[in-house]
């Protein structure tokens, strides 16, 4: 029997998803969510960005403090001033970023190609020296010249890195295209590689599993998926997609997500959506009442990830789509039974409560309306056809 592929997951919540406009995390909330992270089982955590000063220097310190079980890293340009910061900060791991783009490297550092390359042979020696691991942060790799990214590799690996990034800076690739970018790397380069995708078109986590398949060994990822404008490929959503797809094993507790993303999102002042997959609060919660009445008799009716892998369950409520099924078994749970010719009457007095309070119908609710039924049906026996369709 062969071994599962090993996933690695670099969380980058605490760099990339702090940059999500207006989040800012205090010290301890960038330990704790460390701490989490390491509790959680992901492998590496890009802590922060060197250059951005002392206050930064010290969070990634306190970090650094922990000693978690896991990589440590910091996010650096590929300059010396960058990585002369890094080396206060305690981690052994740089992520040393530069465009692979024309279009990156000529807008914004005014240089080409060649001096690019030339860079990481100056700079990925120095930071081994320094005593880092080093990994080549790809910037822009998807809107890159394929035969510039391949001179990358070769050079970045001859150099001394251990990895290369490639990232989707501007979210614009699907998993199409992505698959063609990462599976050609991997087959031109023996250096890691690891994808790192944003969520501009919804299509981070598909990427990100797109390059697992591909041949990806490492994905960026961040919890709830925030970061830069829509956000960085999700945590939870990899971690998860991973196990259930059948892709390797990412080495996370997938039962730990959940407090992991109630955790960051306070801390980020983000609250998580109803129907965020994997960690939101409705995700395994039915209404509909075909759904309900099939679930009740066998899950797999409706269930396409089993919430016990994620430490959930499923719930059920009562509202505007319910059904009699739906009905009896809450009042069941509650010792009650619905007569047949009752239900009818309790369910469209049901849908007319959901619809004025544009919500869920709580069980204390649904017993009271029970006694409106009944009360309904012993002043007009025969029940009303309106009222029961
Ligand atoms: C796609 C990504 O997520 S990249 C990571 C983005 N992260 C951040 O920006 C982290 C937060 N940033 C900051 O705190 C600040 O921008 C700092 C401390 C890093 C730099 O601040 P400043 O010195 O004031 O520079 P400023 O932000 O105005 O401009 C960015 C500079 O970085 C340069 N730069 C950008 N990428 C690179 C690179 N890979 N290698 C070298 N220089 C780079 C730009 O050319 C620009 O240089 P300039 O100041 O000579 O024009
Ligand atoms: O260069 C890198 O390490 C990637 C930086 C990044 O966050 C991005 O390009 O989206």
């Amino acid at each position: 029997m062969t071994a599962a592929r090993r996933i690695h997951l670099n969380d980058t919540t605490l760099r990339d998803g702090e940059q999500s406009p207006g989040v800012a995390f205090s010290v301890a909330e960038k330990v704790a969510i460390a701490a989490a992270l390491a509790e959680a089982g992901v492998d590496e955590i890009e802590v922060g960005t060197p250059a951005m000063g002392a206050a930064e220097i010290e969070a990634i310190r306190a970090v650094a403090g922990l000693a978690p079980p896991v990589r440590l890293m910091a996010w650096c340009r590929m300059t010396e001033a960058d990585l002369r910061a890094a080396r206060s900060c305690g981690v052994p791991f740089v992520n040393l970023s530069i465009p692979m783009s024309d279009l990156q490297l000529s807008a914004k550092l005014g240089i080409g190609r060649e001096e690019a390359l030339a860079r990481i042979r100056r700079m990925v020696p120095m930071a081994l020296d320094a005593g880092f691991a080093v990994a080549v942060g790809g910037e822009d790799a998807s809107r890159a010249d394929p035969d510039h990214l391949k001179r990358v590799a070769e050079t970045a690996a001859m150099a001394g890195a251990f990895r290369l990034r490639l990232a989707d800076t501007v979210g614009i690739l699907d998993p199409f295209a992505t698959a063609r970018l990462v599976g050609d790397m991997v087959a031109a380069s023996d250096l890691a590689i690891e994808f790192h995708g944003h969520d501009d078109l919804g299509l981070a986590t598909a990427n990100s599993l797109a390059a697992v398949r591909a041949g990806a060994s490492h994905v960026s990822v961040t919890v709830c998926g925030l970061g830069e404008r829509a956000g960085n490929a999700a945590l939870e959503e990899v971690a998860v997609g991973v196990a259930r797809l059948g892709l390797g094993v990412s080495g996370v507790a997938l039962p730990a997500l959940t407090g992991l993303a109630e955790r960051v999102a306070r801390a980020a002042r983000r609250p998580i959506a109803a129907g965020k997959a994997i960690v939101g609060r409705d995700v395994f919660t039915h209404e509909s009442g075909i759904h309900v009445a099939a679930l009740l008799g066998a899950r797999e009716t409706y269930q396409g990830l089993d919430p016990a892998l994620i430490g959930r369950d499923h719930r059920f409520v009562v509202g505007k789509h319910s059904g009699q099924a739906a009905l009896a078994h809450v009042l069941a749970e509650r010792g009650l039974t619905l007569d047949p010719a009752v239900a009818p009457v309790l369910l469209a007095l049901v849908r007319h409560r959901a619809e004025a309070v544009k919500g869920t119908v709580p069980p204390d609710d649904l017993e009271r309306l029970l006694v409106e039924a009944a009360d309904f049906l012993d002043r007009e026996p025969g029940p009303d056809a309106r009222l029961a369709h």
